[in-house]
């Protein structure tokens, strides 16, 4: 049988990505220590992988394919295939964003203003290649981590790092001067991997259920059902994805309406519904959107 080598990316987007590919429907279980865990498909292979390397090891065909972030693939400039967008990071379904950032009471404003000065980061190419392109001399500094106390330390002028909830950045008194680039979580695959018919499918398999488990997060259900005279005050308030299912009740003038509406807008939706004549309104939540 033929398999899949699939590189799961080892720290922050670790658990939010084994997360996803369990609401997708493959269970990856990590055993203390072990880098290949088992997955419940015969097909793939898994390995992890360290975020920052892993675009390499898709490149060179060590791994088929693999999900790591968007700065990593930019910085290394791999020459990979990108399959999809994923939108999450650590904690969120957003992007992370890479800034620029000094202390607090720096008198720093503006990207200019760091002609001559020295800038610590992980992510030194992509850094490096804004301030050319900006025309600003500077001198970036390699930080394996920790960055934002070098510059608090006095270390450095300032520092390009990720930011997702802005919570280390507050904690450490830093203010964002600009932000350089946003990144998400993308799945990418190896381009002779992805001209093999048969892995291009198993990728296609695995992108169209991470899209479509990750789709689902912000959107539920609403089922109610509504007196027929009360039907377009009802579905005139509704949001939908398509147009909303409706169906008779049985030997009724009563009607059942169904919607699939984003999570956040149930709060407000549901008193209205209410007052409009709907009544047994149930929500319910999604695996897959596809
Ligand atoms: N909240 C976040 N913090 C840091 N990286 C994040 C976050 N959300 C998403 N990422 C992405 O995770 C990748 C970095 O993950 P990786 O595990 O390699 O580094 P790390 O988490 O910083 O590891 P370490 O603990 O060694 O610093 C990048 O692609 C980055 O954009
Ligand atoms: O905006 P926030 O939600 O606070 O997240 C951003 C922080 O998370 C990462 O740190 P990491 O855990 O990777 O530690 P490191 O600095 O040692 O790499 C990143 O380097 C920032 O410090
Ligand atoms: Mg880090």
């Amino acid at each position: 049988m033929r398999q899949l080598i699939l590189g799961i990316p080892k720290g922050s987007l670790q658990e939010a990505t084994i997360e996803l590919f369990r609401k997708s429907g493959w269970k990856i279980s990590l055993t203390n220590r072990n880098y290949f865990p088992e997955i419940n498909d015969p097909e793939i292979q898994c390995s992890i992988c360290r975020a920052q390397e892993m675009s390499r090891y898709v490149e060179n065909g060590t791994f088929d394919a693999g999900l790591t972030g968007k700065d990593w693939i930019l910085e290394n400039d791999s020459d990979v295939h990108v399959v999809a967008d994923l939108i999450y990071s650590k904690v969120s379904q957003r992007p992370a964003r890479w800034v620029l950032a000094v202390p607090y009471d720096s008198p720093v404003q503006d990207v200019g203003d760091l002609e001559g000065k020295k800038i610590a980061t992980e992510l030194v190419n992509f850094t490096r290649r804004y301030f050319a392109e900006a025309g600003v001399r500077v001198d970036v500094e390699f930080s394996w981590g920790a960055t934002e106390a070098k510059v608090i330390a006095g270390l450095c002028d300032a520092i390009v790092e990720v930011t997702e909830t802005g919570a280390t950045m507050r904690a450490n008194g830093l203010r964002i001067v600009k932000e350089l680039m946003l990144t998400n979580t993308q799945l990418i695959a190896n381009k002779t991997a992805w001209n093999d018919p048969w892995k291009r499918e198993k990728i296609e398999q695995i992108s169209l259920l991470l899209q479509a488990a990750l789709r689902a997060e912000d959107l539920v259900g609403l089922k109610m059902n509504v007196p027929k005279e009360k039907l377009n005050d009802v579905i005139e308030i509704l949001p939908s994805l398509t147009s909303p299912t409706t169906a008779h009740l049985y030997q009724s003038d009563w009607l059942s309406v169904e919607v699939v509406v984003s999570k956040h807008t149930v709060r407000e939706l549901v008193p209205q519904l209410l007052k409009r004549g709907a009544v047994g309104i149930i929500e319910y939540s999604l695996n897959k959107v596809i």
